[in-house]
């Protein structure tokens, strides 16, 4: 990783995130489906050694953390949620790094935002006009997000009212108990009609890991849906009882990686729900380049869904240029 103060560019990072080639998906390959195993203690060993094996200090963590923040979808998903509300959490999406802390940092000049705003479809068109020429895409959590229960045709009409509101990511839950039952035919033509659906829009498919019993079963939907076109695949809706967890992601990851080796497709992943401290969004990061490389590192590959993870970071940015922890509520929203 580049170093916070090493580089001055007036380049924007983040608000260019749908640079790859979307996913167009392929015929559904039941046998590699049926195939897919996980070694659940080397997943366990895997993941419990990250936090002691990779650690990382002062600008070069201060630069992890801002790469961190290019990457979240900075997300209200709240039965009291309000146009105003949303509107503040735009603002925030715009500029998430207070000015004086960037000066400090020496990436005053440097454009910085988040990845997206993520809010349910009845605020996409007051998110969009609140971003206005930012750049930064709406995601519009749909079909009957949490639970995925709504009628299909209602779920894909919420779809295409999301498109012709202006959102450019949609956020898919899929029907869980097609996993459960082991209807792989049924959750691969879920996504795929959900994919015709969304039009240009990238869809990201929230797997809701925490209500799948198995890592096999993660492991099984992850390459269903990505078989059925999905641009992202998300574990959770943050409102699951367990939402993204490091074994998870490890399993989905490689889920992404045998993908690419079998179609040539990079697929994004977003692991979302529960992500609140910076020291955890590290550990998301350290996995990623570990088991993917450096270029899933990126906006256009790597989303953090998140509500409150945002505040976090810029404290933790703050103490690094300051040496002095101010209070949680000097960072309101995020
Ligand atoms: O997709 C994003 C999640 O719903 C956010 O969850 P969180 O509120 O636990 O950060």
């Amino acid at each position: 990783m580049p170093r916070a103060r090493s580089s001055r560019s007036s380049a924007p990072l983040s608000a260019g995130v749908h640079n790859q080639v979307r996913n167009p998906g392929m015929a559904l390959d039941l046998s590699w489906v049926l195939d897919s195993r996980v070694n659940l203690s080397a997943t366990e060993r895997r993941v419990a050694s990250l936090p002691g094996r990779r650690t990382v200090k002062k600008d070069a963590q201060a630069a992890w953390l801002l790469k961190a923040v290019t990457c979240i979808d900075l997300t209200t998903l709240n039965g009291d949620d309000t146009t105003e509300r949303v509107k503040r959490l735009c603002a925030k999406a715009i500029s998430p790094v207070r000015p004086e802390i960037l000066d400090a940092l020496g990436m005053g000049d440097r454009i910085i935002t988040t990845g997206a705003i993520c809010v349910y479809h009845r605020f996409v068109a007051t998110a969009v006009e609140a971003l206005g020429n930012s750049g930064i895409p709406v995601a519009a959590v749909s079909t009957g997000f949490p639970a995925g229960l709504s009628p299909h045709h209602l779920k894909v009409k919420e779809i295409e009212a999301s498109v012709a509101d202006g959102a450019r990511e949609i956020d898919i839950v899929i029907t869980r108990e097609h996993v459960l039952t082991g209807n792989w035919t049924a959750l691969y033509e879920e996504m795929k009609e959900y994919r015709t659906a969304c039009g240009d829009a990238h869809v990201k498919a929230i797997l809701a890991t925490g209500d799948l019993k198995t890592l096999r079963n993660v492991a099984k939907a992850s390459l269903v849906c990505m078989m059925a076109g999905a641009d992202f695949i998300k574990t959770s809706t943050g409102k699951e009882g367990v939402n993204a967890t490091l074994a998870v992601t490890l399993t989905m990851l490689r889920a992404i990686r045998a993908y690419e080796e079998r179609t040539g497709i990079r697929i994004g992943y977003k692991p979302a729900g529960g992500i609140s401290a910076a020291k955890d969004v590290l550990n998301y990061q350290f996995l990623m380049k570990e088991e993917l490389g450096r270029e899933w590192l990126e906006p256009d590959l790597f989303r953090i869904g998140a509500s409150s993870l945002l505040a976090d970071i810029e404290r933790q940015l703050e103490h690094h240029v300051t040496g002095a922890y101010s209070a949680l509520n000097r960072h309101p929203i995020g």
